[in-house]
C-alpha cells in the first residue's frame, strides 16, 4: 500500500499486489504500508481483485471506479472478494481499510457517498453471512480523489474474536439516522497467534468521539481526541478483553502502527502534540489530512496492540 499524491489501482509487482491510494495531500509525504511474511506466498489476480497469501494469511485488494451510485458496484466488489477469501480457504476477514473519496458528498441521487457505500457493503455481507461470518475491524474514511480503495487481511477459522466497545453502539446496530444500512465493522479483532512466543495482536478499527451512536463534543478539537484516545483505551483494557473471554490487556502505549486521521488541517499541531503525549515515543505515527465519514467528526485514530501486560 502506498499512501500518496495520486491513486493507483492494484496490480500485481513483482508477484505482491501493490496499491497507490490518494490520501495524501500536495504538501505531505507519501509513505508505504508494507505487509510482510516470512513464508513463501502466493499471488494473484482475478477481474479486479489482487491477492497474495501465505497459507496462513490472504491479503486482498480491489477499487470500485467513481459512480454515480456506490451501492451496486460496491456489493459486487465486496462479493467478488468474499468468494475468493471463501475458495481460498480464508473465511475470517480481521482487518479491513475502505478509502472512500469524497466520504461526506452527496452522490447522484443526493445521498452521501458514506451511506451509498455502506449499503452495498451491508448487503453484500447479508448475502454472504453463513460464510464469511463476522464483520471485521475496519477503516471507513475520505480518499481525496473519486473512487473508492478497499484492502482487508483475513485468516483461517480459530484465531479471530471480534470486538465491541461498551461505551458505543455496535456500529452494525446504529440507527437509521446515520444512513439506511448501518456500518458494516466491529470495533477492534483479537488475533490469537499459533507461533510459539508470538503476541497475540489486536487490530483497533478507525476510533472516533462517538459515545452510544452519537458524536460528541462538537466543534472541539481537544474534547474530540481526548473521547477518541478514551474509547479505544477502554477497547483495548484488561476488563473490556476479560468481557470478550480474552486475558490480556493492553495499554494506549503499547499502540503502534497508528494512523491519526484530521479533517482540517489547523487542527494538525494539537492533535499532533496529544499523540506525542499518549503513544509511546517509538511509536509509528502518520497523520493523514483528509474527511471523516462524519462531517461532525474531526479526528479518528486507529492502531494495533501488540504487547502483552502480562509480559512486561
Ligand atoms: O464504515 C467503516 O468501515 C468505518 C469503520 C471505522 C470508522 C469509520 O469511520 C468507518
Ligand atoms: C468513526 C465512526 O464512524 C464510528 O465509529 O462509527
Amino acid at each position: 500500500m502506498i499512501y500518496q499524491h495520486t491513486s493507483e489501482p492494484p496490480v500485481l509487482r513483482d508477484g505482491a499486489p501493490q496499491v497507490g491510494v490518494h490520501m495524501v495531500d500536495a504538501g505531505a509525504e507519501p509513505f508505504a504500508e508494507v505487509w510482510l511474511t516470512d513464508k513463501p506466498a502466493r499471488s494473484g489476480t482475478l477481474d479486479a481483485l489482487v491477492w497474495a497469501e501465505d497459507g496462513e494469511y490472504l491479503f486482498c485488494a480491489f477499487r470500485v471506479e467513481k459512480q454515480a451510485v456506490y451501492r451496486q458496484p460496491v456489493r459486487a466488489a465486496y462479493e467478488a472478494a468474499f468468494e475468493l477469501a471463501d475458495r481460498l480457504g480464508y473465511t475470517k476477514i480481521f482487518r479491513m481499510w475502505n478509502l472512500v473519496g469524497h466520504i461526506t458528498r452527496d452522490n447522484a441521487e443526493g445521498m452521501e457517498n458514506y451511506r451509498d457505500f455502506c449499503i452495498g457493503r451491508a448487503e453484500a455481507f447479508e448475502r454472504w453471512s453463513s460464510r464469511i461470518g463476522s464483520m471485521p475491524a475496519a477503516t471507513g474514511i475520505g480518499a481525496l480523489s473519486d473512487g473508492i480503495d478497499c484492502y482487508f487481511l483475513a485468516c483461517r477459522e480459530g484465531k479471530a474474536t471480534f470486538l465491541e466497545n461498551p461505551l458505543q453502539t455496535p456500529a452494525y446496530k446504529y440507527p437509521d439516522q446515520y444512513g439506511p444500512k448501518s456500518p458494516s465493522f466491529a470495533r477492534a479483532t483479537y488475533l490469537t497467534q499459533v507461533e510459539e512466543h508470538a503476541t497475540n495482536i489486536v487490530y483497533v478499527s478507525g476510533t472516533a468521539s462517538i459515545i452510544g451512536d452519537e458524536t460528541v463534543c462538537l466543534e472541539d478539537i481537544d474534547g474530540q481526541l481526548d473521547l477518541t484516545i478514551g474509547n479505544i483505551e477502554t477497547l483495548i483494557s484488561r476488563g473490556n478483553l476479560w468481557l470478550h473471554g480474552i486475558g490480556d490487556g493492553y495499554r494506549i502505549a503499547d499502540l503502534d502502527f497508528i494512523k491519526v486521521y484530521v479533517r482540517d488541517a489547523e487542527h494538525l499541531p494539537v492533535v499532533r502534540a496529544k499523540c506525542a503525549e499518549v503513544f509511546a515515543a517509538h511509536a509509528n505515527v502518520v497523520y493523514l489530512n483528509v474527511d471523516v465519514c462524519r462531517p461532525d467528526l474531526l479526528v479518528e485514530i486507529e492502531g494495533i496492540c501488540r504487547q502483552e501486560i502480562a509480559d512486561r
